[in-house]
């Protein structure tokens, strides 16, 4: 069993927040995170072909939210024999696996330097970076929204170099999911 409830941990406010965002964006207005994974690729990783089959939920939509270098994403169908197709997923892109992409069969065969770097913008003095006005904004998950915002300027002023070098390597991937059935509460109780 991949999911028990006797080893879960509080799904994180602004994940929650963004996936949240994007489900109503996209018409899921019943979307809820619940289980996220989060990959970190070096330039030499790779992710083996695979389907995501383990949630109880498997009709919900996937979004996968990828952050630093580039990669190749191979995305083929429900068994072996199909023929994949392949995408380039840069920094800032999500892939939205929903639907007959749901249960098909995927991987990450090569990481590719990007051709842009936007985390460098911050080495700049402060240019192109507009923090939200918090006030304005209603936030469904998110219960301080003065402690994120706050910690978004510490970071920025502060610690953004560490983050920098690590990401100018390396590519992050969060893999967001919904686990339950809608009005399911636990996953003892399918
Ligand atoms: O890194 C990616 O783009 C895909 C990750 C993935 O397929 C997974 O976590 O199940
Ligand atoms: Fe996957």
């Amino acid at each position: 069993m991949v999911y028990t409830e006797s080893n879960k941990s509080k799904f994180p406010e602004d994940l929650a927040e963004l996936s949240d965002v994007l489900a109503k964006y996209l018409g899921y207005s019943d979307f809820t995170a619940e289980a996220a994974i989060v990959n970190y690729y070096h330039m030499n990783s790779t992710l083996s072909a695979h389907t995501d089959h383990s949630e109880v939920n498997l009709k919900a939509p996937l979004f996968s939210f990828s952050f630093g270098q580039s990669a190749i994403f191979l995305i083929g169908g429900r068994d072996k024999s199909v023929e994949p197709s392949a995408l380039l997923i840069n920094s800032g892109d999500i892939v939205v696996m929903s639907k007959e992409a749901r249960l098909c069969y995927h991987a990450v065969p090569k990481i590719l330097p990007a051709t842009d770097s936007p985390w460098d913008v911050l080495d700049a003095p402060k240019t192109g970076i507009i923090i939200p006005d918090n006030k304005n904004i209603n936030f469904k998950y998110v219960s301080q929204s003065e402690d994120i915002m706050l910690s978004m300027t510490e970071n920025i002023d502060n610690k953004w170099h560490r983050f920098r070098d690590y990401i100018k390597e390396s590519r992050i991937n969060m893999n967001v999911r919904q686990v339950l059935n809608e009005n399911q509460t636990s996953i003892l109780t399918q």
